[in-house]
C-alpha cells in the first residue's frame, strides 16, 4: 500500500498562492479554534471504541444499532473527556462523519424546545433529566397527513379541567405523527405539537411534554403506539418513527408554558406572538444554514481532490493524459460550487449571529425581531439547501463512473443531506414565508416607512442607469449593486402582480397562488443578494491576511458573476446590465477560473477536513484513489468467499440445466 502522497496532489499543494492554515483560520474563527477542534477531531478518530464495519455494507437495522451503540458512548465520553460545551460539535462530527444519528432530535431540537418553550418551573423538572440523557426525547410535530401546514395538525389535547389534565388522541390515521428522529425505537419522551382545545375552543398547536415508553422496560405506554416508518432514501442509521395516542392523560403542568399558559380552570392566558410556539424550527433552520455550506464543502473537496488525481482523454495528441481539473469544462462544473460553499459557510456565520442576537432579544420579552428572523432563516435555509443539494450531485458525477459508488463518499452524504430541502419547511413554503415578508416591507416603504436590517434596500428601486457606461464588472460593489437592484425590482414587479391579479377580480389567497412563482423568483433574489452582499462585506474585515485576502475575492467574484450570468435574464430584463456586461461577467469567469485552478487544492484543504470525517476513496488527502478502491471493494460481503452461496442455489442448477439442454 502507497504510504506516499499521490504526486500529482503533491504539485498541487507545493504550487498554492498561500498557506490553506491561514483560511482555516479565518473559517473557523482563529487559531486557537482550529488548534482545539484539531485535538477533538483526532481524539475521536483514533478511538478504536468508534471504529466498525462501513455502513455502506450493513442493512438499515445494522446501521441504526451501530449508531445508536457509538452515540450512546460519545455521550459518555463527552462527559468524562469534560468537553466544553461550545466545542462539542467538534467532537461529535468526527464520530459520526456525515450520517445523522438517533439522539440528533434530542440534542437538536428536544432539549432547545425545552430551553425556549418551558417556564423555569418545568425546567427544573425536566431539563436536569433531559440534559443528562435520563431520558430521551424527540421533537413529534408532523403528522402523515400535514407538515407543513401547522394549523392543520390533527392530534388533539383537549383540557379536562375536573382532573386538571389534558386528554391526547389521536383522531384518524392521518393525524398519525410521521417522521420524527429518534422516535420509532430510541425516544421515550417526546415534545408533542398538538391542538390545544379547552371547553369545546380550538386554541391551535401547542407544545407538550408527554411520555411515550416506559422508563423500566421501554415498552410504550398505555394508549400509545409507536414505531419506526420504515427504510428511506438516506437516514439508514435513524428510527424515524410513527406514533398515536388513544386517550392518553397528561398532567396541566405538562404544556410547555413558557408563553401561553392554561390556568387550573381553563382559562387561556395568551402568547405575545402565537409563532413564538415556532421557535425551536427557527433556530434549525439558522443551523440548516451552517450545515449546507459544510455539506457542499465536502462535497466540493471529495470532487477537487479526486479531479487532480484522475488523468483521462489526450487535451494534446501524443501528450500524457491530462488531470481532468485541467479541462474547463470540469473547472466549471466544480469552482462555482467551491465558490458557493465559502459562501454559505460564511452566511451560516452571519445567519447565526443575527439568530443569538434576536433571540436573546425576544427572550427578555421583546419580540420586534421576530418577523425579520423568520423570513432571513426560512429564505436562506431554503437557498443553502437548494444549492447544497445541487452542488452534491454535480460533484458526485464530476467524479465520473466513480461518484456513483458508495466509495466516492458521494452518495451517501446526498442521500443524508437533501432532505434539508423539505425537513424543517418544505424549501418553496419557506421561500413564500420569506416572499410575504418581503410584500409586506415593500407596501410599508411604499406608506412611507423606513425599513431595516435585511430589507432596508427595498425603500428605494435604483434606477436603471443611463445607457453607453461601462462597468467593472469584477468590482464587488458594482456586483452587489446588481444584485441589490435585482432583488428590489423584483420584489416590485411580484407585488405589481399580485395587485393586478387582485384587481382582475382574484381574493387574496387565489391572488397570491396566482402571483407565488414570482413571489419565490422575488424571495430567491432578496436571499442570493444577502449571501453576496454578506460574502463582500467579511472581505472588508481588515486582519484579513494579504495573501489570503486575494484569493477570497476572487471567490467571491466567482460565486457573484456564477450566478448573475446563470440568472443573466433578471439582471438584463429591466436593461440595468448590458448584453455587453454579461459577456463580461461570462469573460471574468473563465480568467476568474483559470487563475484559481492552481490554488483549488489549498482552497478544498482549507476546508480541513480529516479523512475520517470526509469518509471517501476519492477524496483522499494522500490521493492514494485507486489502491484503496480495490481495498474498499474487496471488503464488501459480496467478496467474503471466492463462491458466493447463491451459486450453489440458483446459478449452478440453472446452468447445469441449460448445459443439460445443450
Ligand atoms: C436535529 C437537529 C440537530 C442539529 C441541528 C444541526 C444542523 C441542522 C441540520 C440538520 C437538521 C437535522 C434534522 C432535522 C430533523 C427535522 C425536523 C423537522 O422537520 S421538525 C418539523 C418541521 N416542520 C416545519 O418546519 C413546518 C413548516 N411549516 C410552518 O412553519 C408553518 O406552518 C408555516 C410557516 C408554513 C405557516 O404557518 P401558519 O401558522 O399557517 O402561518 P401563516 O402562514 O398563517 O402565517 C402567519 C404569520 O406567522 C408568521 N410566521 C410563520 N412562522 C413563523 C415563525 N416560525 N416565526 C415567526 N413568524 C412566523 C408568518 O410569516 C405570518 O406572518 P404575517 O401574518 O405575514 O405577519
Ligand atoms: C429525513 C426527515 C426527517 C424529518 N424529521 C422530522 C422530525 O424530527 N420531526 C417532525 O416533526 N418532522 C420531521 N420531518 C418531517 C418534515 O418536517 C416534513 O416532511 C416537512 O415539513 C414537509 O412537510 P410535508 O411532508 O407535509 O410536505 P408537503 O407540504 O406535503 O409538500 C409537498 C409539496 O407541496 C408543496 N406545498 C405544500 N404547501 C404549499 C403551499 N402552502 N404553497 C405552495 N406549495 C406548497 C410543497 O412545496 C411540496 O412541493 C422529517 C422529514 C424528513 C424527510
Amino acid at each position: 500500500m502507497a504510504a506516499t502522497v499521490n504526486p500529482d496532489l503533491k504539485k498541487e499543494r507545493e504550487n498554492s498562492s498561500f498557506d490553506p492554515n491561514k483560511i482555516t483560520s479565518f473559517l473557523y474563527g482563529g487559531p486557537e479554534i482550529v488548534k482545539k477542534k484539531r485535538e477533538l477531531e483526532s481524539l475521536a478518530l483514533n478511538d478504536p471504541d468508534y471504529q466498525h464495519e462501513d455502513l455502506n455494507f450493513m442493512s438499515q437495522e445494522q446501521q441504526y444499532e451501530t449508531f445508536l451503540k457509538k452515540t450512546l458512548l460519545m455521550v459518555t465520553k463527552v462527559r468524562e473527556l469534560k468537553i466544553d460545551v461550545a466545542d462539542r460539535h467538534f467532537y461529535r462530527s468526527a464520530v459520526i462523519g456525515t450520517n445523522p444519528d438517533p439522539l440528533g432530535l434530542h440534542v437538536g431540537m428536544f432539549l432547545p424546545t425545552l430551553y425556549g418553550q418551558a417556564s423555569q418551573e418545568q425546567k427544573d423538572k425536566w431539563l436536569k433529566m433531559a440534559e443528562n440523557f435520563a431520558i430521551i426525547g424527540t421533537y413529534a410535530q408532523t403528522e402523515m397527513g400535514h407538515g407543513t401546514f401547522l394549523r392543520g395538525l390533527e392530534t388533539t389535547a383537549t383540557y379536562d379541567p375536573t382532573t386538571q389534565e389534558f386528554v391526547i388522541n389521536t383522531p384518524t390515521i392521518t393525524a398519525y405523527k410521521w417522521w420524527p428522529g429518534g422516535l420509532g425505537k430510541t425516544s421515550n419522551y417526546c415534545v408533542l405539537m398538538a391542538q390545544l382545545y379547552i371547553h369545546g375552543k380550538s386554541y391551535g398547536p401547542h407544545p407538550f411534554m408527554v411520555q411515550i415508553r416506559s422508563l423500566q422496560d421501554h415498552k410504550p405506554l398505555p394508549g400509545v403506539t409507536v414505531g419506526d416508518i420504515g427504510p428511506k432514501f438516506g437516514y439508514g442509521s435513524v428510527d424515524n418513527g410513527f406514533l398515536a395516542f388513544n386517550n392518553v392523560r397528561i398532567p396541566r403542568e405538562n404544556m410547555l408554558m413558557k408563553y401561553s399558559k392554561v390556568e387550573p380552570d381553563g382559562t387561556y392566558v395568551k402568547p405575545p406572538s402565537t409563532k413564538l410556539a415556532y421557535g425551536t424550527m427557527v433556530q434549525v433552520r439558522a443551523n440548516i444554514v451552517v450545515n449546507s455550506g459544510r455539506v457542499l464543502a465536502k462535497a466540493v473537496t471529495i470532487a477537487t481532490r479526486y479531479s487532480c488525481v484522475r488523468r483521462q482523454s489526450e487535451m494534446k495528441p501524443g501528450h500524457p493524459e491530462p488531470q481532468v481539473l485541467d479541462y474547463v469544462t470540469q473547472q466549471y462544473k466544480l469552482f462555482p460550487y467551491l465558490a458557493a460553499a465559502y459562501a454559505f459557510w460564511l452566511t451560516g456565520q452571519t445567519m447565526m449571529s443575527v439568530y443569538t442576537t434576536s433571540s436573546n432579544q425576544i427572550s427578555k420579552g421583546d419580540i420586534s425581531a421576530l418577523p425579520e428572523l423568520h423570513a432571513l432563516s426560512a429564505g436562506l435555509k431554503a437557498l443553502s439547501s437548494w444549492v447544497a443539494n445541487v452542488g452534491m450531485e454535480e460533484c458526485r458525477m464530476a467524479c465520473g463512473g466513480h461518484g456513483y459508488s458508495h466509495a466516492s463518499g458521494l452518495p451517501r452524504l446526498y442521500a443524508n443531506m437533501t432532505p434539508g430541502a423539505t425537513y424543517e419547511g418544505e424549501n418553496t413554503v419557506m421561500m413564500l414565508q420569506t416572499a410575504r415578508y418581503l410584500m409586506k416591507s415593500y407596501n410599508q416603504s411604499l406608506q412611507g416607512e423606513k425599513l431595516a436590517g435585511s430589507v432596508a434596500y427595498l425603500s428605494g428601486v435604483q434606477p436603471v442607469p443611463a445607457a453607453g457606461r461601462t462597468r467593472n464588472m469584477l468590482d464587488l460593489g458594482v456586483l452587489c449593486d446588481a444584485y441589490r437592484h435585482r432583488a428590489a425590482r423584483l420584489v416590485h414587479e411580484a407585488a405589481v402582480q399580485l395587485r393586478n391579479e387582485r384587481q382582475a377580480g382574484k381574493d387574496q389567497p387565489d391572488a397570491w397562488n396566482a402571483a407565488s412563482v414570482d413571489l419565490v423568483k422575488a424571495a430567491m433574489a432578496h436571499s442570493q443578494y444577502f449571501v453576496v452582499k454578506n460574502f463582500a462585506e467579511r472581505l472588508t474585515d481588515s486582519t484579513l491576511d494579504s495573501s489570503i485576502s486575494d484569493v477570497l475575492t476572487r471567490l467571491c467574484q466567482l460565486h457573484a458573476l456564477h450566478g448573475l450570468v446563470t440568472n443573466s435574464g433578471d439582471f438584463l430584463e429591466d436593461g440595468y446590465l448590458t448584453g455587453t456586461d454579461v459577456r463580461q461577467a461570462r469573460r471574468h469567469i473563465n480568467a476568474l477560473m483559470a487563475k484559481l485552478r492552481p490554488d483549488a487544492v489549498a482552497l478544498v484543504d482549507a476546508f480541513d477536513f480529516p479523512d475520517g470525517i470526509l469518509n471517501s476513496v476519492l477524496g483522499r488527502y494522500d490521493g492514494n484513489v485507486y489502491e484503496h478502491l480495490l481495498e474498499w471493494a474487496k471488503a464488501s460481503p459480496l467478496n467474503k468467499t471466492d463462491v458466493h452461496q447463491s451459486y450453489h442455489k440458483y446459478l449452478k442448477p440453472f446452468l447445469e440445466d441449460n448445459r443439460a439442454k445443450l
